[in-house]
C-alpha cells in the first residue's frame, strides 16, 4: 500500500537541492553511497533490523521500537546473535573496512565489537612494536581473538596514573605477574570484559626488580579459547544494568581481577618502553604519551559519532514539529504547526545547525587525526600536544551539547517525546554515557585548558603559535580590537564572528594566566581557578568549531542553494553561541550589550530563513525509518495513527484486566463497597 507523505508540504517548500546536500553531511559523493546503501541493507534485513527472542510462543520478532519493553538477558543473546550474522555477512560479501563499520553503526547497538575495533585494536596499533602488530592484529581483526580494553578501575578512572593494578616481572620465568592487590584495583566498567572478550589490554603498573615504572598496557588472556571459561587466577563478570531499558544494556561492561596471573614477558605492549630478559628497564624515545594514543584515536572519532546521534534527535523533532499542531485555529481552520512558534526555532534550529557544525569539524579532526599520526611513524611528535588538547575539547564540547541537544529534542516533542516509542529516551540513555567515557568531559577540558596555559606562558619567549592556537599569535590586535557591528546584518560577515570568537578566547586565557601568575604554587592555583580555566577551554574549543565550519564554506561547495543554507546554519552556529554566553563577549570588552542585541535580532531573522528548509535539512541526514527507531520521526510524518497502533502493542495490553487485579485491586474496591454500604 502506498503511503502518504504528510510532510510534502514541507518537502515542497526547499530552497536546495536535498540530494547534493545528503553529500555533503555525508562527506563525499563515495561515503554517501556507501551509507545510503549498507543503511538500507540493514533495514531491509529482518535478521539486522529485528529483535528475535525464544519466549512462551516460540521465536518472535520485535521492532527496535520496542527494545525497551524486553529483558535485558534476551536483548543481549540477540545482539551476539546480530553480531555473528553481521560478521558472516561482512566476510561472505568481502565488505571494505569502511563498510563493515557503517554495518556496525546502523545495526545500532552496542556492543562488544565496537570495545574490539574502537579500543583494543587501536591500543595495540598505537603501542604495539612490529613484532607485535604482526602477531596480534591478524587474529584480532579476523576475530580469531577478541578484545576488549581494560584500564578503568572501582577506585580510579581518570586518573590514570593512579590506577593499582601490577605487572610484576618475574626474570626467573621471563613472565609478569599480574595482580590486583585490592578490592579497587578490580577493572570496572571495559566494554565487551562481562561476558564476551577472550583477551584484553590491561592497563597495570610496572614493577622490575622492585621498582615502579608507572603504568604500562599488557596483553592479557582471560578466557579459554575453547570453552570461553575464565583462565586461572581469572575473576570476570557483568558490572549489572545500566541507565535506560534497553540503551546501553546490549554492551558487557564489566569487572576483573586478578590473582597473580602468569603472562609471557613478550606480551608487555614495547612501544614506549621495553623490560628486557634480564629485568631491565629501558626507555624509547618516543614520548610516553604514546601510552595514551588509543584514546585520542577514539575521542576524535567519537565527534563524528555526536553529529550523528545529534542529527537523529534533531531529525526526529524536526519532523514531529512540522506535524504537531497547537492553538491558532481560526475559522475551524487547522491549527499553527509548533514549528512556526519563535521559541520552537530558537531551541530547534540552533541543534539542527550544531550537527551540521559538528560534522564539519568532525571531519577536520579525523584529517588532523592522520596527519599527526604519519608525523609520529616519522619521529616527529611536535604536534602529539595539540593534537591530545584538540580532540579532548572537541570529544567534550561535541559530546556534552549532543547529550544536552538529544534532551532538549525529547522536551520540544512534548508528552510524545516522553514515549520511549519517540526513540528520544533510549537514544539520550544509550549516548549520554559519552560525556563520560573516553575522558570525563571537565576533565578533558582541564586538559585543554592546562595546554593553553602553557601556550600563552610561551608567548612572551617568542613562540610563535601554530595551527589551532595560532590566533594567539594575534594576541596584541586581540586584546584591545573592538567589534565594529554597527547594525543586525553585520554579524553575518565571517570576519565579525571570527574576530568576536577569537578575542573572546585569548582574553579568557589570558586573564586566567593572569590570575594564576598571583598564586606561589601553580597547581594550588590551577585547581582554585579550574571553573574559569573550563570556561576559557570551552571559549577555545567553541572557536575552533565555528572557525572549521566558515573554513568548509571556503572551500568549492556545489549544488543549488547548498552554500547559502550552511552559510545560515553557520550563523545559526556562532551566533546563538554569542547569545548564549553574551556575557563572556561583554566582560572581556569585545562587543557592547548594543551588539550584543544585534546579533540576537540577526539570529531571529535567520530562523526566518531557516524554517521552510527545516524538514529537507533534517531529510539531507539520510535516516532511514529503522535507523531513527522513532514513530514520531518517522519520514511520511504519518504519527498519530501509529502512536495509537504502537500502545496496543505494550505487554500491558496483552489483556483488558491486568496480573494482580485479583489480589490487589478487586480487594481495594470491594472495601469501598463495604465503605460505602456503611
Ligand atoms: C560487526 C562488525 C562491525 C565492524 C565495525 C568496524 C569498525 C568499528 C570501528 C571503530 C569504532 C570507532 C570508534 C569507537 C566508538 C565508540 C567507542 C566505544 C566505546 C567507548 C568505550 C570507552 C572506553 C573508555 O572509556 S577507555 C578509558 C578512558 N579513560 C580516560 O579517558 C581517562 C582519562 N584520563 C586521562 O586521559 C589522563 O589521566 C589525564 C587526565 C590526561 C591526565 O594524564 P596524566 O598523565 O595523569 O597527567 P598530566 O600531567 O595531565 O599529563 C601528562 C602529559 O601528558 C599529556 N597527555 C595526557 N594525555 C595525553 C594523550 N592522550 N595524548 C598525548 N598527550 C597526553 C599532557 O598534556 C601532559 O603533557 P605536558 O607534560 O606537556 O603538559
Ligand atoms: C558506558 C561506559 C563505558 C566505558 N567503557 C570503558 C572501557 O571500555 N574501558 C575502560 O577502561 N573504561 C571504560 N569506561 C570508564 C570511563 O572511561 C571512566 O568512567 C571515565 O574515564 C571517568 O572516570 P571516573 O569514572 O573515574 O570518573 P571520576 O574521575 O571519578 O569523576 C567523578 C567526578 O569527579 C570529577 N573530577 C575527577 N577528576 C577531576 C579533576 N582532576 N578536577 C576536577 N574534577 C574532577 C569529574 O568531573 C566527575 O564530575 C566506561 C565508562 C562508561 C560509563
Amino acid at each position: 500500500m502506498e503511503s502518504i507523505d504528510y510532510l510534502a508540504e514541507e518537502r515542497k517548500k526547499a530552497e536546495f537541492n536535498v540530494d547534493e546536500m545528503k553529500i555533503v553531511w555525508a562527506g563525499s559523493r563515495r561515503a554517501f553511497e556507501v551509507s545510503d546503501y549498507i543503511s538500507k541493507l540493514v533495514a531491509d534485513d529482518p535478521d539486522l533490523s529485528f529483535i528475535f527472542i525464544e519466549c512462551h510462543r516460540g521465536i518472535q520478532g520485535f521492532s527496535k521500537e520496542e527494545r525497551t519493553m524486553l529483558p535485558r538477558k534476551e536483548l543481549f543473546k540477540n545482539t551476539l546473535r546480530k553480531s555473528a550474522y553481521s560478521w558472516k555477512h561482512i566476510i561472505d560479501h568481502q565488505l571494505s573496512e569502511e563498510e563493515a563499520e557503517r554495518l556496525r553503526y546502523f545495526v545500532d547497538e552496542p556492543a562488544f565489537i565496537d570495545s574490539h575495533l574502537g579500543v583494543f585494536i587501536p591500543a595495540i596499533k598505537g603501542q604495539g612494536t612490529k613484532e607485535q602488530l604482526k602477531k596480534w592484529l591478524p587474529l584480532a581483526y579476523k576475530m580469531q581473538i577478541i578484545g576488549c580494553y581494560a584500564q578503568t578501575e572501582l577506585g580510579h578512572g581518570s586518573n590514570v596514573q593512579g590506577l593499582e593494578t601490577t605487572a610484576t616481572f618475574d626474570p626467573r620465568t621471563d613472565e609478569f605477574v599480574i595482580h590486583s592487590p585490592t578490592l579497587t584495583s578490580s577493572k570496572w566498567w571495559p566494554g565487551g570484559l562481562g561476558k564476551v572478550s577472550t583477551h584484553a589490554i590491561v592497563y597495570a603498573r610496572l614493577i622490575t626488580d622492585g621498582k615502579d615504572h608507572g603504568i604500562n598496557g599488557f596483553i592479557v588472556q582471560l578466557r579459554s579459547l575453547e570453552d570461553h571459561k575464565p583462565l586461572p587466577g581469572i575473576t570476570v563478570g557483568d558490572i549489572g544494568t545500566k541507565f535506560g531499558n534497553g540503551a546501553y544494556n546490549t554492551m558487557d561492561n564489566g569487572v576483573l581481577r586478578f590473582d597473580h596471573v602468569r603472562i609471557p614477558r613478550d606480551q608487555m605492549l614495547m612501544r614506549v618502553a621495553q623490560v628486557t630478559k634480564d629485568g631491565k628497564y629501558v626507555q624509547s624515545d618516543v614520548p610516553r604519551q604514546l601510552l595514551y594514543e588509543s584514546m585520542v584515536y577514539t575521542r576524535q572519532a567519537l565527534v563524528t559519532y555526536a553529529s550523528g546521534a545529534l542529527s537523529r534527535a534533531v531529525c526526529i523533532a524536526t519532523r514531529y514539529s512540522a506535524v504537531r499542531r497547537q492553538f491558532g485555529s481560526q475559522n475551524g481552520g487547522q491549527e499553527i504547526q509548533v514549528i512556526d512558534y519563535k521559541t520552537q526555532q530558537s531551541r530547534l534550529f540552533p541543534l539542527l545547525a550544531s550537527a551540521y557544525a559538528f560534522r564539519f569539524v568532525g571531519e577536520w579532526l579525523k584529517w588532523f587525526y592522520t596527519d599527526v599520526t604519519q608525523r609520529l611513524q616519522a619521529n616527529d611528535f611536535s604536534t602529539l600536544p595539540e593534537l591530545h588538547a584538540t580532540t579532548a575539547g572537541i570529544k567534550s564540547l561535541t559530546t556534552t551539547a549532543t547529550a544536552d541537544g538529544i534532551e532538549e529534542c525529547r522536551k520540544l516533542c512534548g508528552g510524545h517525546g516522553y514515549l520511549c516509542s519517540s526513540g528520544l529516551p533510549e537514544l539520550y540513555a544509550v549516548y549520554v554515557p559519552a560525556c563520560t567515557f573516553e575522558g570525563d568531559n571537565v576533565v578533558l577540558l582541564l586538559q585543554v585548558a592546562r595546554f593553553l596555559m602553557k601556550t600563552v606562558s610561551q608567548l612572551s619567549s617568542g613562540k610563535k603559535p601554530t595551527g589551532t592556537i595560532a590566533y594567539m599569535g594575534k594576541i596584541e590586535h586581540l586584546m584591545q580590537c573592538r567589534s565594529d557591528v554597527e547594525q543586525a546584518k553585520d554579524w553575518l560577515k565571517p570576519s565579525a564572528i571570527l574576530e568576536a570568537f577569537e578575542a573572546r578566547a585569548t582574553r579568557m586565557s589570558v586573564a586566567c594566566a593572569q590570575s594564576l601568575s598571583k598564586f606561589d604554587n601553580p597547581e594550588e592555583g590551577f585547581q582554585e581557578l579550574a571553573p574559569d580555566l573550563v570556561e576559557a577551554a570551552l571559549a577555545h574549543c567553541q572557536l575552533i568549531v565555528v572557525s572549521k565550519f566558515i573554513e568548509k564554506l571556503q572551500q568549492d561547495i556545489p549544488g543549488e542553494g547548498i552554500k547559502q543554507q550552511l552559510e545560515v546554519l553557520c550563523c545559526i552556529y556562532a551566533l546563538f553561541l554569542l547569545h548564549k554566553h553574551h556575557g563572556d563577549f561583554l566582560v572581556t570588552g569585545y562587543i557592547t550589550s548594543k551588539q550584543g542585541l544585534f546579533a540576537n535580532e540577526q539570529l531571529r531573522a535567520l530562523y526566518t530563513q531557516v524554517r521552510p528548509n527545516a524538514v529537507s535539512l533534517a531529510d539531507a541526514f539520510n535516516h532511514t525509518d529503522h535507523f531513527l527507531g522513532s514513530i514520531l520521526g518517522r519520514y511520511d510524518g504519518n504519527v498519530y495513527p501509529k502512536l495509537y497502533e504502537a500502545a496496543w502493542k505494550d505487554p500491558l495490553n496483552e489483556s483488558d484486566v491486568p496480573d494482580g487485579f485479583d489480589e490487589y485491586i478487586r480487594p481495594l474496591l470491594k472495601q469501598q463497597l463495604q465503605t460505602a454500604r456503611l
